[in-house]
């Protein structure tokens, strides 16, 4: 697995058609482009990483995958009321499914869907009390109490944030928010600042290679008809519309963030965390993309053989 990783970084890596750094929120659009990193954490605790693997990245959309793992946890299936579970096929910020669909965001894993599930988790309690318990979450998938909200960023989002600042109260004209949605936006904004590294990511990622369970702390975090169900929107809806795409050529469930990372699950096998800030046209990491192809054709992990 080391020789692969290497020969990754090795190519992939060093490729000079990197895509962009998401340039809407500033204090992303300044990270340098030339960074990579990968990580591979292993059903059976061995850990292999090449590249920046010790850089901390903005997490940005793969912390919807802990946010709506919390929501299931403390809504059940309740939380389909407020979210749909259908690829959108639509940019990640977009507003023109909402209208026709009376607010309700088709998946939590849009802008709209992940702002619908801040809402959830919410709760009527103050921003802060919830934003604590989601990097507790965080730290105990992740087995690791440093995991922290790059402040920076989220107030880089918040000041830029027109975009979701639209989607919030156009959602809540349908009456669809319970929270005031400046509590539901700092909220989100927040939880998309956190900031790990691939190994941090890769390792918050084990409880969905084995059915629930991180398979080397031995932690129960959800049961396995929900770690299959969460799988699932990865592999539909985790890449937005770019989920196709990401399917036909990894063949993993998988969460991207503009931040340049991705999270990929290989069922039963691994959790591997990547990054690379260029991002492709519909905002997934593009040698992110590439390397994990890479990783599947060495490995034979796609969940389609
Ligand atoms: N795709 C993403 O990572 C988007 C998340 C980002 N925080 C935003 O709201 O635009």
């Amino acid at each position: 697995m080391q020789d692969i990783l290497d020969e990754i970084v090795a190519t992939i890596g060093a490729s000079d058609s990197r895509g962009q750094p998401a340039n809407y929120i500033p204090q992303l659009a300044c990270i340098d482009p030339n960074q990579f990193a990968i990580t591979v954490a292993m059903a059976d605790g061995r850990v292999y990483s090449a590249g920046h693997s010790n850089q901390l990245f903005s997490i940005q959309s793969i912390s919807k995958v802990f946010t709506l793992t919390i929501a299931l946890g403390k809504l059940g299936d309740s939380v389909w009321s407020k979210v749909g579970r259908e690829p959108s096929g639509d940019p990640f910020n977009s507003i023109v499914q909402l209208e026709h669909e009376h607010g309700k965001p088709r998946n939590p894993f849009i802008n709209a869907g992940a702002i619908a599930i801040a809402d959830a988790i919410l709760m009527g309690h103050q921003p802060k009390e919830t934003l604590a318990e989601i990097l507790q979450f965080v730290r105990f998938i992740a087995d690791d109490d440093s995991v922290s909200i790059d402040d920076k960023v989220a107030q880089s989002e918040l000041a830029t944030g027109d975009r979701n600042a639209s989607l919030a109260h156009f959602m809540a004209s349908f009456g669809r928010l319970d929270n005031p949605v400046d509590c539901v936006l700092g909220t989100y904004f927040h939880h998309c600042s956190i900031a790990m590294t691939t190994e941090q990511l890769a390792k918050a990622g084990l409880f969905l290679v084995d059915d629930g369970r991180n398979p080397v702390t031995g932690a129960r975090v959800v049961s396995p008809q929900r770690a299959r169900r969460i799988n699932s929107l990865m592999l539909m809806c985790g890449h937005y519309d770019g989920s196709g795409e990401f399917a036909f050529r990894v063949g993993l469930p998988g969460k991207s963030g503009v931040g340049g990372g991705i999270l990929a699950i290989a069922p039963g096998k691994a959790s591997i965390g990547v990054w690379s800030p260029g991002l492709d046209d519909v905002g997934n990491s593009k040698l992110g993309t590439e390397a994990l192809e890479k990783l599947v054709e060495h490995t034979g992990w796609s969940i389609f053989g």
